[in-house]
């Protein structure tokens, strides 16, 4: 074609015409001219319409793979946590396709997303659940991902110890989907959702990668199953992957567009951040202190808390530095230990409120006292944890949760906070 084409241009370059161009006498081309600009009238006048069509934002758009532009498949991005992360990726000019069940996330964090990143192309939803190996597989085969962030998963300790078969199902049976699936369609790349829950409740304090995983509940039992399953897989499959294990996740994005918006029908299994905001906010009568007899500091389980925004900036450094055949493992975490009963304090001087608290007997599957070492992030993924006030982290959940009364049902500001 390019050798074609200059012979031709030798063929008619005396008067400098080329192909009905006249470059010499351009008076000569209007005719020409006018054709063009109407042909590129008509083609901007299409893809204008294009661009007003509903269907435009489709898979195929997603499946174009643009220079320079990194495409990350996020599951479970309608929850707390997947949604904070499609949030940062989007800022971070990455491409985002979210799947996710809808059975603990929410539509609304995602629409908020869709109102934030309205160009084609930025961000995608799929609804999907990750047990369908058929619906996942479509999904990869109309998508180009560079990346899969894996957050779907049940994440209750309560729930896990009594309805077990479902955690042990959700969390591993989903996860070997997700591998098979991107095995099949040459993805390389994977950040993983794990937790401290895998460790159980290990004699010696603080908790590095090294120490033994010997988890106490269903919960995280399945995760550590998850991860062998990974881990054995990228033996010889030369993926990245980069296996976080996070302690308690609190706070929200500080401008107030997302939060934590848990199932009210699973208020029995919820986590103390959620129990003390339904508690402050008059929707339970108070907070149940679950379990005063531990052998910690004051009696009560002590936690490592650390903000959903550093929790996600960590992932984007794993992303950052994932390569093939690089296996990391690292904790999340402040490093920092707060008992149950210091949160419950923090809750109420974020809040202002003087949250009524009762005390009852431990809950099933909690371990004492669990806090991080977090040296091995900082030294290999330059990550420190910037917001290490409780107080502070919670202020951020609290102000979403005062302008969504409703969780993500309303977003009406309530004023009499
Ligand atoms: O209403 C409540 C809720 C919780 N708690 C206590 O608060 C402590 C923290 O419990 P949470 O349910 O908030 O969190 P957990 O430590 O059980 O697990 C949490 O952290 C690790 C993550 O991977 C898990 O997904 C998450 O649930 C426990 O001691 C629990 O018994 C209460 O005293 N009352």
């Amino acid at each position: 074609m390019l050798n074609l084409s200059r012979a031709r241009m030798g063929r008619q370059n005396r008067s400098m015409s080329f192909e009905g161009l006249d470059f010499a006498d351009p008076k000569k081309n209007n005719n020409y001219m006018g054709k063009i600009v109407l042909a590129m009238t008509l083609t901007a006048m299409c893809i204008f319409l294009l661009k007003q069509s509903p269907t435009f934002n489709t898979p195929s758009v997603f499946s174009r793979h643009e220079p320079g532009v990194i495409h990350v498949l996020v599951t479970g991005g309608a929850g707390y946590i997947g949604s904070h992360a499609a949030l940062r990726l989007l800022k971070d000019s990455y491409h985002v396709t979210i799947v996710d069940n809808l059975s603990r996330g929410n539509l609304g964090a995602i629409k908020i997303l869709q109102q934030m990143f309205p160009e084609p192309g930025r961000l995608q939803f799929i609804y999907a659940d990750l047990g369908d190996a058929k619906a996942v597989n479509k999904i990869f085969s109309e998508n180009a991902f560079d990346a899969v962030m894996h957050f779907a998963a049940v994440a209750y300790v309560g729930e896990s110890t009594q309805f077990p078969l479902k955690y042990y199902h959700n969390i591993t049976s989903n996860t070997l989907v997700v591998l098979e699936t991107m095995a099949a369609h040459g993805v390389k790349t994977l950040i993983y959702s794990s937790t401290c829950a895998t460790y159980g409740e290990p004699e010696k304090m603080p908790i590095t990668e090294e120490t033994p995983q010997v988890p106490i509940n269903p919960y995280g039992k399945a995760k550590k199953m998850a991860e062998d399953i990974i881990l054995d897989f990228s033996k010889n499959s030369n993926m990245a992957v980069m296996i976080l294990r996070y302690f308690n996740v609190i706070g929200s994005d500080p401008e107030g567009r997302l939060g934590e918006a848990p199932r009210p029908e699973l208020r029995e299994h919820g986590r103390i951040s959620g129990a003390c905001f339904d508690a402050a906010r008059g929707i339970i009568p108070g907070l149940q202190i679950k379990g005063t007899d531990y052998k910690t500091v004051d009696g009560t389980c002590v936690r490592d808390y650390i903000d959903v925004t550093d929790l996600v900036d960590a992932h984007v450094k794993a992303l950052e530095k994932a390569k093939p055949g690089r296996v990391g493992i690292f904790n999340v975490g402040t490093g920092k230990g707060s008992s149950v009963k210091v949160f419950v304090e923090a809750c109420k001087k974020a809040t202002g409120v003087d949250i009524k608290v009762d005390y009852l007997e431990r809950r099933a599957g909690d371990y004492a006292e669990v806090y991080s070492d977090p040296s091995k992030i900082r030294e290999e993924l330059n990550w420190t944890a910037k917001h290490t006030n409780i107080q502070e982290s919670l202020k951020t959940a609290w102000r979403w949760q005062k302008l969504h009364r409703n969780g993500y049902g309303s977003s009406s500001l309530v004023s009499a906070y």
